[in-house]
């Protein structure tokens, strides 16, 4: 596992976080349980499927309706990593899987911060994407990619001061100029609940689409 900064301040890649072993593992795990999202509740209006633990977020009533309980235990193995490395400051209490096939990206958005910790982790299976990264204020436009099996931390500026969001791209240009094939990715986002609800006269940032 290799610490890379980039250019967006409070960005940083770390290179093979699971082993392939572990990824197979990991999407094993989750294709046994079951998907939300394209019609099926608990967040049906989302475009693309997703699964929860932990914590039920309704994309739609923008809060937190549930507390599942502790994460389940395939997860188990890349907490103890993530405490270890000191990647969040207590531990997530909400893991979120995005599944996105070929077409299917997520809008730029922050993640509510009323809502969610101050260390936001996303870990990338199958296949590589580009992320990409716009200042808030200045608008400036960061593309950083994210190869499979690699985790992002997002604290500070990335957290807070920048959007962050996928294209739908079906071909995207990695760094070296190679020409790339998006595929199936499934991202495992791992944050802390620190309040249910944003309170009313705040954004939200959560993204449905
Ligand atoms: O797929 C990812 O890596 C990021 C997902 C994300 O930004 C989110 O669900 O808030
Ligand atoms: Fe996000």
């Amino acid at each position: 596992m290799k610490a890379i900064g980039t250019s967006v301040p409070g960005l940083v890649l770390y290179e093979d976080f699971v082993t392939k072993q572990e990824e197979a593992a990991l999407i094993q795990a989750v294709n046994e349980q079951d998907w939300s999202g394209i019609g099926i509740g608990p967040n049906p209006e989302l475009k693309r499927r997703t699964q929860q633990y932990g914590h039920l977020f309704s994309y739609r009533f923008r809060k937190v309706l549930e507390e599942y309980g502790p994460l389940p235990s395939f997860v188990d193995d890349l907490v103890v990593r993530i405490m270890n490395h000191q990647l969040m400051p207590h531990r997530p209490n909400h893991l979120l899987v995005n599944e996105y096939n070929q077409g299917q990206g997520i809008m730029p958005h922050t993640d509510a911060p009323a809502l969610f910790g101050p260390s936001i982790l996303s870990l990338s299976l199958l296949t590589p994407c580009l992320m990409k990264f716009i200042h808030v204020e200045t608008k400036e436009e960061t593309d950083i990619y994210l190869p499979a099996r690699s985790l992002i931390t997002m604290t500070g500026d990335a957290r807070y001061l920048y959007k962050h969001g996928i294209s739908k791209d079906l071909e995207e240009v990695a760094p070296d100029g190679t020409h790339f094939e998006r595929g199936k990715r499934i991202s495992f986002t791992f944050r802390e609940i620190i309040a249910w609800e944003v309170p009313s006269d705040q954004a939200c940032g959560c993204q449905k689409s």
